[in-house]
This record gives structure tokens, sequence and C-alpha cells, in this order.
């Protein structure tokens, strides 16, 4: 409501307008925290497609969403245009990851990590996959039994309960089953992705001055960064001996993990050192737990919200596609639409794209970046366009999916596949930008992906849910983001058992 006051006494609403006056654009800026999404919405319908700017606390973000311009942000050069320089200044690593200061410029210090997601992990994903089931089963009990009962029935906290258990399933994947079994170790796993963004967030409000001290009293307060560092480094020593000696002709023991995968990809020539491989796997780990348990959690309230999906869904994940999906880590259609359906309509991020400009550039239409800039796309605003989405506010579950599939898996007509062709969560493209763009697609799609599919089978196997108060709010937006209410419960009711509020 303060947003659409103060919007309706502002016409123009670019950042770079010269009528902007300096207290205008801190006060422009400050909104923004509260009102990201609205607020890139307004200015996406009113710009049309043309590239506009949002004035946000301490730079200017251009966005951009015709495909042409999106190509020229991939087609820059790293020097100019950086991911890398974003995401420091989104995570502040220097605090919150152990002093870990990586460069601006992508591919200086080698991008193995890439590989090793995209190729060494994505392709294990199958092997690991009866133990994550084991993982998700085990915990999900675990985490249940120990909610509140009201009136005989448990009341989940959602959100806190599935970061919970992508930080058990993660684990898995990112440091084998020695690592993850230590208790200490997973709750700072688990405090890690909190103290992250509580500690980036205040080091980004504060003038600059002020960062290093308070930084620093911060990361000496919030220790889960050092808990996790600390028990990490050791590890990633005697594997880099093992690896030394594997060279050499020795046997010794194979690792499948995330922490092995970095170290084989890292730079032939100058090869990362223990604390550097496992600083970037700090990164990983705070990107995946945060994307994967919101989106999840996203999914699991609209399964709530939507209990008509429930039959076919169960129906897909109890039939032949479940034993392909276990050995591929890929398919299962109509569960897939169904999470892209709940993440184009409540997505984590409203902006995606996230490139730094280093240096002075330009799009083809001639509008210019500055030095500190930042280049990004409106995901969201795209998401809900009816040019790419028919009906787009509408929640349509299977609408990425063949209308011939649709008919095989249900006799009911209710269900439709809206868009003219059907298409997958994990695919890419200027109209789908969950994952980014071109070059810099997240190459951890298909794991994430997984992993969400793996822990909404197991809710749809096991239990009936319903939201405690479906009526009330589910999410608040601080900056771009819209995160789900720690205080949103839900009723996890064992199949066929009936649940009384
Ligand atoms: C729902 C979950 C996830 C979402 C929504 C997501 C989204 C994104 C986005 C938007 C980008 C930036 C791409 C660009 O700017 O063009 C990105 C990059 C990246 N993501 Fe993800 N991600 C998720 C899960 C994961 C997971 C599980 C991993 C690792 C296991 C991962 C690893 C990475 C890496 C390494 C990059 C940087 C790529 C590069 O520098 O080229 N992500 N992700």
């Amino acid at each position: 409501k303060i947003y659409d006051t103060w919007n309706d006494l502002n016409t123009d609403r670019t950042c770079s307008s010269n009528s902007r006056t300096w207290l205008r654009k801190h006060l422009d800026g400050w909104l923004y925290l509260l009102a990201g999404p609205s607020i890139i919405q307004r200015s996406y319908n009113a710009a049309k497609t043309k590239p506009f700017d949002i004035c946000v606390p301490n730079n200017r973000l251009v966005f951009v969403s015709e495909p042409k311009h999106i190509k020229e942000v991939d087609s820059a050069s790293d020097k100019i245009l950086s991911l890398h320089a974003a995401t420091k200044t989104m995570l502040q690593p220097k605090y919150t990851m152990t002093g870990f200061n990586w460069l601006d410029e992508r591919g200086i210090e080698g991008i193995g990590f890439v590989k090793a997601v995209r190729t060494l992990l994505t392709n294990n994903i199958p092997s690991i996959i009866p133990d994550i089931q084991r993982a998700i089963s085990d915990k999900f009990s675990a985490l249940l039994a120990d909610h509140k009962s009201v009136n005989g029935v448990r009341h989940s906290p959602v959100y806190p309960m599935i970061v919970k258990l992508t930080v058990e399933i993660n684990a898995l994947a990112f440091f084998g089953k020695d690592v993850s079994t230590n208790k200490e170790f997973r709750s700072a796993a688990l405090h890690f992705i909190e103290d992250t963004l509580l500690i980036a967030e205040i080091i980004r409000l504060l003038p600059k001055f002020m960062a290093p001290i308070i930084g620093k009293l911060l990361s000496g307060y919030l220790t889960s960064h050092k808990v996790i560092f600390e028990a990490l480094v050791p590890v990633a020593e005697q594997r880099l001996q093992e690896t030394d000696l594997r060279r050499r002709g020795l046997k010794v023991e194979n690792h499948s993990d995330c922490i092995q995968w970095i170290i084989d990809t890292s730079p032939k020539k100058n090869p990362w050192t223990a604390t550097r491989v496992i600083h970037e796997l700090m990164a990983l780990w705070f990107g995946s737990v945060h994307a994967i348990g919101t989106t999840t959690t996203f999914a699991i309230q609209d399964l709530c919200l939507h209990p008509e999906y429930v039959e076919p869904l169960r129906t897909e994940i109890e039939g032949p596609a479940y034993t392909i999906f276990e050995s591929t880590a890929q398919g299962l259609p109509l569960m897939d639409s169904f999470i892209k359906e709940s993440a184009r309509l409540t997505p984590l991020e409203s902006i995606s794209t996230r490139r730094q400009v280093l240096g002075p550039w330009a799009l083809s239409d001639g509008t210019k970046l500055d030095v500190g800039d930042w280049v990004v796309t409106p995901a969201r605003s795209i998401m809900r366009d009816p040019i790419y989405y028919p009906d787009p506010l509408h929640f349509e579950g299977f609408r990425f999916v063949d209308q011939a599939v649709i008919n095989q898996a249900t006799s009911t007509e209710c269900f439709k596949a809206l868009q003219s062709k059907p298409s997958s969560l994990i695919d890419t493209g200027d109209d789908w930008q969950m994952w980014g763009t071109g070059r810099m697609t997240c190459p951890g799609r298909i794991y994430a992906s997984a992993a969400i599919k793996l822990m909404l089978s197991h809710v749809l196997r096991n239990y009936d849910c319903q939201l405690v108060n479906p009526t009330t709010s589910r999410y608040y937006t601080w900056r771009s983001t819209t995160l789900p209410k720690s205080s949103t419960k839900v009723v996890f009711s064992p199949r066929e058992a009936v649940a009384v509020l």
C-alpha cells in the first residue's frame, strides 16, 4: 500500500531520470527492499519489453527482457559483465564464508566447479537416489514426530521442515556419507544458510566504511561458516593427498561426492588448495539448499491448495514412470509440470541473469550502463506475461504437459495443457529464466529438479496434506526474493487417515 501511494505520486519511475533527486532515489531504493517484486512488475508493465531501470539501495538495476537484449548480455565479455561480482555482492563471502574473496572476473581462477556439478554430480544422481530416499524417509518421520500436536494432529512448520530435509539430501551429494552423519556439522550446515542471508544483508545495507568492522563482528558471532570450514578442510587435505597418490599409480579409496569432483576438475596448472576447494563448496552449498528448499516448500503448499492434482500425481509415481525416473533422474511429466507451474507463480527470485558491470557497457538500443550497475532479467514478470503464458495468473498444474499425456493419465477434463508446446522444468530460454541464461545457466538444475521430485514423491506417497490456515498469507518479499513464511503450518496426515484441524 505504501508503495502504491508513493508510486502514484511518481509518474516517472526511472532511476536514471534527471528529475530523480538524491532523496527520491534513496526512498525508491528502500521501498524496493519491501516491495521489490511489485515494483519490478509495475515497471515491466509500463516498459512493454523495452529496457527499464530501478533504483535499489547502493546501485541501479537495468532490466532487459527482449530476446535480442538477453543475448547481448550473454555474449558480453566476462571482463565487462560479471555474474561472479554480482554473486559476491549478494553473498558477501568475505564475512559469510571465512574470508573467501573470489575474483570479480569469472574464469580467471578456473570454472571446473561447473563441470563438477553439470557432469559429475548429474551423472551420479541415479546412484545416490536410494540413499536420498532412505534419508528423506527417516528424516521426514523424525521431524514430524517433533512437531507440536494440536487436537491430535501435528502442525508442521513446512518451510523450516523442508529446509532441514534439503540439508539432509544435499549433504549426501556434497560431502558423502562420513561427513554428513556428523551432527554438529549438519546443524552448522543448516544454520549457515540463515547466517549467510542475515550477515550479507546487513553488510549490504551498511555504509561502506562500516562493513569491515561490523562484518568482522558478525562473522565472529555467527560461527556456522567456521564450523563447516574447519570440519571440511582436513577432509579436502586428505583427498588431495589421496589424489596425488592415485596419480602416482597407488591404489586409494574412490569417493563420489562434490568435494572429490571439485578437486578432480580444479585447474591443472594451479591446482586449488584444500581451502579453495572448501570455499567453493560452501558457495555451492548455500545456493543449492536455499533454492531447492524454497521451491519444494511452495510446491507442497500448492499441493495443499490444489488437491485435485493429488490423484493424478500419485498415479504417476505409483506407475512405471517412477522406475524410469529412479534410473535416469528425469521424467515424471505431470509432477515436472506441477513443480514448474508452482515455480512460475511463486518463484524464489523475481530477477535472474544478474551481471555486475565492471566496465562501461551499452545495449544495442543505446541504453548505457555504468560501472557498478547490474543488468538483470525480470524473471517473475516474464513468467506472468500473457505473451508467453496464456491465462498467466491462473494455476494450471499440467500446463506444460502434452494434452495427450494428460488425457491418458486422467479421465476428468479439468486439466488443460495451456502452452502451445510441452516443456520441462529444467528447460532454459528467454521465457523461462529460472535457471539464468546461455553460457551460465545453472549446472545444478537436473540435480535440483530430481531432489524436489524425490521430496514431493515422498509426501504424495505417504501423506495427505492440508494447510492449517489456507487463507493467511504464505510468503513475504525482501528485495527481489519471495520467501515462504516459517509460520505457515501444514498437517501431514498418514494416507487414508482423516485430519481433524
Ligand atoms: C531450485 C534450485 C536452483 C535454482 C533456482 C538455481 C538458479 C540458478 C541461477 C538463476 C543461476 C545464475 C545463472 C545466470 O545468471 O545466467 C545459477 C547458477 C549456478 N548454479 Fe544454480 N540454481 C539451483 C540449484 C543449484 C544446485 C543444486 C547447484 C549445485 C549442486 C547449483 C549450482 C550453480 C552454479 C555452480 C552456478 C554458476 C554457473 C556459472 O558460473 O556458470 N544450482 N543457478
